[in-house]
């Protein structure tokens, strides 16, 4: 069973760890670490995902596109933003083919 507003949940757990110890919270320690430890860890979980769709298995994938969107809002955080950002964002994209879009970006 499928829950979208799990990322809203994250998204307010991430939000509540910025005044959480980093000794008991992952999120706090990553927060602590600062803006390149976070990157760090959103490059090394695409690269995992790269490996993880090489190896053709499913659920590995799942798990590390996981990773890889929880770090996202990690770093998302960082920068006061939060999911409705990107959702937004898609949203404002929807039904316009990519194809156009870079053809009307060329134009000017
Ligand atoms: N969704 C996640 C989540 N996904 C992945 N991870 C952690 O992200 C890390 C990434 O995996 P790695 O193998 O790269 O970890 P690592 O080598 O130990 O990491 P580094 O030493 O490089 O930092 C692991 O420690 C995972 O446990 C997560 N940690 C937390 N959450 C969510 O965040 C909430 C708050 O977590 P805490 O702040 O720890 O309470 C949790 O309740 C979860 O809902």
């Amino acid at each position: 069973m499928t829950d979208p507003a799990i990322l809203d949940r994250l998204a307010a757990t991430i939000e509540a760890r910025k005044s959480a110890d980093p000794a008991t919270s992952y999120v706090a320690r990553l927060l602590h670490e600062g803006e390149d430890k976070i990157l760090r860890k959103v490059v090394e979980e695409a690269t995992e995902i790269l490996l993880a769709s090489k190896d053709g298995d499913k659920r590995h994938i799942a798990r590390e596109t996981a990773d890889l969107w929880f770090h996202c809002l990690v770093l998302l955080a960082h920068h006061g933003l939060g999911p409705n950002d990107v959702l937004n964002e898609l949203l404002c994209r929807e039904g316009t083919s990519g194809i156009d879009e870079k053809a009307l970006r060329k134009m000017g």
